[in-house]
């Protein structure tokens, strides 16, 4: 695939007026996918994007600095494309808000510019594309971007689809701008890629990425052949899909069974880590210390946030304790290791789209409350069947299933499809299944099973923390997971 052209990168806030920074500031913690609380959180600009030969349209690479968050290169840095069109009227209309993502009309000594979210707007979209398509092709506006709009609901970066986007295999194309910025590669473009490298159609066709070069003179301890960071991904569009967990739950809702769909994803997860593996090879063993301490530091941080929880305090200490003393007394007797690779990271019903031609995975840059230097570390593909289980239980109770085993028998579907793609032969469920996502290493079934355990409850805290910061009328579904899984 040839490169896509470069975009522009100045430092600080070139090309911003004071009066467009001090707009973000109110406008953007209302954002969904703004990361953090934003109470004491101010933003610092780091880096400004331009697009060759695009005059109205400029990224603000913001750091967000404040109580309780990193600084230096762990920030947290979120992208702001704005559209900058000077006009005559100080006034929008209404529909002009609505349409193009107006977010204000400053007014300056060089005049008065209206301010628009670049997520929602065609100027900006066209920019991202020229720039992601590959051989620096530009995308006709008139066809391509016919019918082009933002997706809508709960999510953490903003996607445009684009029905009418060409490429070589057809039309539709889904661009993706990604709101959190990390230094390195990004995982949504790297996985992806290399996937669709290996000829796996289990994902989105990878189609292009915008990459921010490394800022003239600025290589420092970083490989120059690496971007400095991802800014947005294309990926081919998949027609006629569904959500996986609108499906899920519309299955719940008709207490119908959902076993043979599950068992199918299971399947595909199985490969997804399989091809994974191939493609990206396999990481360092897992360190029984290292790896419990970062789930015992997440709990940590869970019932420091939500009080709700301070009830299932000892019985998760009581399983990590467990669970580190089986993980080191089996890594010690063996002296052999568990792989680590890298996984989806943050797999969940909403993540996996399904079409007639079958389930494809998406989105794979980790939980996004996580530190990205966890996110993109090698991990245990189990941490991906415990992030399906806890979906398909999230399904059952937004779907009010009034069959009580809805979710165990689409839980042990998913099992079981996923052991079948593994090549697992032993029978069972739950055990087969702990001992075919731990593959190649040297851990009992048991010691798997309680591993198992163990990330089904730490997946369940970090939703109980999401869902106390995003949605709190649904942070019963985690808290009773938590309760359920301890005591059973
Ligand atoms: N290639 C694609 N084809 C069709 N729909 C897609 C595609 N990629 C994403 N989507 C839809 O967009 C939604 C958001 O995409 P996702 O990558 O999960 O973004 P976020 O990180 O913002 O959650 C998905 O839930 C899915 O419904
Ligand atoms: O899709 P994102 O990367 O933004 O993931 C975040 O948001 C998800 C919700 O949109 C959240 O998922 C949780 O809710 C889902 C139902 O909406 C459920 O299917 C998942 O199992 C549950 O974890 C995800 O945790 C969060 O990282």
């Amino acid at each position: 695939m040839s490169p896509a052209r470069h975009v522009h990168v100045s430092p600080g806030a070139a090309h911003l007026r004071p009066e467009v920074l001090r707009l973000l500031d109110t406008w953007l913690p209302g954002q969904r996918w703004y990361p953090v609380p934003a109470e004491g959180v101010t933003h610092e600009p780091w880096l400004t994007v331009t697009f060759p030969g695009v005059a109205d349209v400029v990224v603000a690479l913001l750091r967000l600095a404040g109580p309780g968050l990193a600084a230096g290169d762990e920030s947290l840095v979120i992208q702001v494309p704005l559209v900058l069109t000077p006009t005559a009227e100080p006034e929008a209309d209404t529909a002009e808000t609505e349409a193009a993502g107006l977010i204000g009309t400053v007014t300056t000594a060089s005049g008065t510019v209206r301010v628009h979210d670049g997520g929602a707007h065609p100027a900006a979209w066209h920019a991202y594309l020229a720039a992601a398509l590959p051989g620096a092709r530009e995308p006709e506006d008139s066809t391509e971007l016919a019918g082009a709009r933002r997706i809508s609901g709960e999510q953490s970066n903003t996607s445009v689809l684009l029905p009418a986007m060409a490429h070589d295999a057809g039309h539709g194309g889904m661009l993706k701008i990604l709101r959190t910025v990390a230094l390195g590669p990004h995982p949504d473009v790297v996985i992806p890629a290399a996937l669709t490298g290996a000829g796996w159609d289990g994902v989105p066709r990878f189609l292009g990425a915008v990459e921010l070069p490394l800022p003239d003179g600025a290589a420092g301890h970083r490989d120059p052949a690496e971007p400095l960071a991802h800014l947005a991904v294309l990926s081919e569009l998949v027609t006629d899909a569904t959500d996986g967990f609108e499906l899920a739950c519309a299955y719940a809702a008709r207490d119908e069974d959902f076993g043979e769909r599950a068992a199918e994803l299971g399947a595909v997860v199985a490969h997804l880590h399989v091809v994974l593996r191939r493609a990206l090879g396999e990481g360092p063993g897992l360190e029984p210390a290292g790896f419990m301490g970062v789930l015992r530091r997440r709990a940590a941080e869970a019932f420091a946030d939500v009080p709700d929880l301070a009830p299932q305090r000892a019985g998760v200490t009581a399983l990590f304790d467990a669970v580190s003393a089986r993980l080191a007394a089996a890594v010690e007797r063996t002296g052999g290791v568990v792989p680590l690779q890298p996984i989806h990271g943050d797999l969940h019903l909403g993540q996996a789209l399904h079409s007639s031609s079958g389930w494809k995975v998406l989105d794979f840059e980790g939980e996004p409350q996580r530190p990205v230097s966890e996110r993109v570390a090698p991990d245990l593909p189990l941490r991906d069947v415990a992030g399906m289980l806890r979906s398909l239980d999230y399904a059952a109770a937004v779907g009010q299933t009034t069959d009580p085993h809805w979710a165990a028998h689409a839980q042990v579907s998913f099992l079981e499809g996923y052991r079948q793609a593994s090549g697992d032969a032993h029978e069972g469920t739950v055990h087969a299944v702990a001992d075919a996502a731990t593959s190649g290493s040297e851990l009992d079934v048991a010691t798997a099973e309680l591993l198992l355990r163990a990330l089904v409850v730490d997946k369940a805290l970090y939703e109980v923390v999401y869902e106390f910061r995003h949605r709190p009328a649904w942070m019963h579904i985690p808290l009773a997971a938590v309760e359920r899984v301890l005591s059973s």
